[in-house]
């Protein structure tokens, strides 16, 4: 390994590791949907604890850039007619998050069709100076990212390829990548600090939690239909 990936690893693992993610993405197109809310719920999860914040878009990346100094994990999600993968599939995204502040940016990692190939944006996002998590369904899928070189593989889209997605997180594909790669962040469906807890025990290096903090109409979806009359 280069001395240059020792020090960006070295460092990587002194800000991250064992550290909350918070994802800062509000449900689309809903009355959170703003730059200066989003900003406001990065500053409240750094102030909750958190050690990292996770970004849509490279405009709200630079909007929340300033408010915190924790390091912030950029994507940029899209609904393409030919390809599957919504999660930064283009090259321009990864250079205008890194230049709106990200420090680490996300890729769909996943087998799948795709516009740009993953070893072209993880040369991008280093070539950039920042640091490189795949987002990925499997452990085909991490393995394949580790061995191209990102710093990060996340669980982020198992049970999102295809269909009905689970109830539960992917304790089973966190705990098999854990076994033999480094830094395994644990993300998806993760709605509870006991869940986070069996993420750890599997072997996270960090764990993201998006939608029990920042998508408030889920949430109070949840606690709305538990009033169901009861028998
Ligand atoms: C599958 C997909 O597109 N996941 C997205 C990735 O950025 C987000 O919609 C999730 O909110 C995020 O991964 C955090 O997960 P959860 O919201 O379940 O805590």
């Amino acid at each position: 390994m280069s001395v240059d990936k020792q020090r960006r690893l070295r460092r990587l693992d002194e800000v991250m590791a064992g550290r909350l993610v918070v994802s800062c993405q509000p449900v689309d197109d809903g009355p959170l949907d703003s730059h200066d809310v989003v900003s406001r719920f990065a500053m409240a999860a750094v102030m909750g604890g958190a050690g990292a914040v996770r970004i849509e878009g490279a405009a709200r990346v630079a909007a929340v850039r300033p408010f915190i100094s924790v390091p912030v994990i950029g994507i940029v999600k899209y609904d393409l007619d030919d390809s599957p993968v919504r999660i930064t599939p283009f090259l321009d995204d990864v250079a205008a998050l890194i230049a709106a502040g990200a420090d680490i940016v996300a890729v769909d990692a996943t087998a799948r069709a795709r516009p740009v190939p993953v070893a072209d944006l993880l040369a991008a996002i280093h070539a950039g100076g920042a640091w490189a998590m795949a987002d990925c369904s499997s452990s085909e899928d991490a393995l394949a990212a580790h061995a191209l070189g990102f710093d990060i593989v996340g669980t982020t889209l198992s049970g999102y390829t295809g269909g009905e997605v689970p109830q539960e997180p992917d304790y089973a594909l966190i705990s098999t990548l854990a076994a033999t790669l480094p830094r395994v962040m644990a993300e998806g469906r993760i709605h509870t600090p006991e869940q986070v807890v069996q993420a750890r025990q599997a072997g996270a290096w960090a764990v993201t939690v998006g939608t029990a903090i920042t998508r408030t109409e889920l949430v109070t979806q949840w606690f709305a239909e538990a009033m169901a009359p009861q028998a």
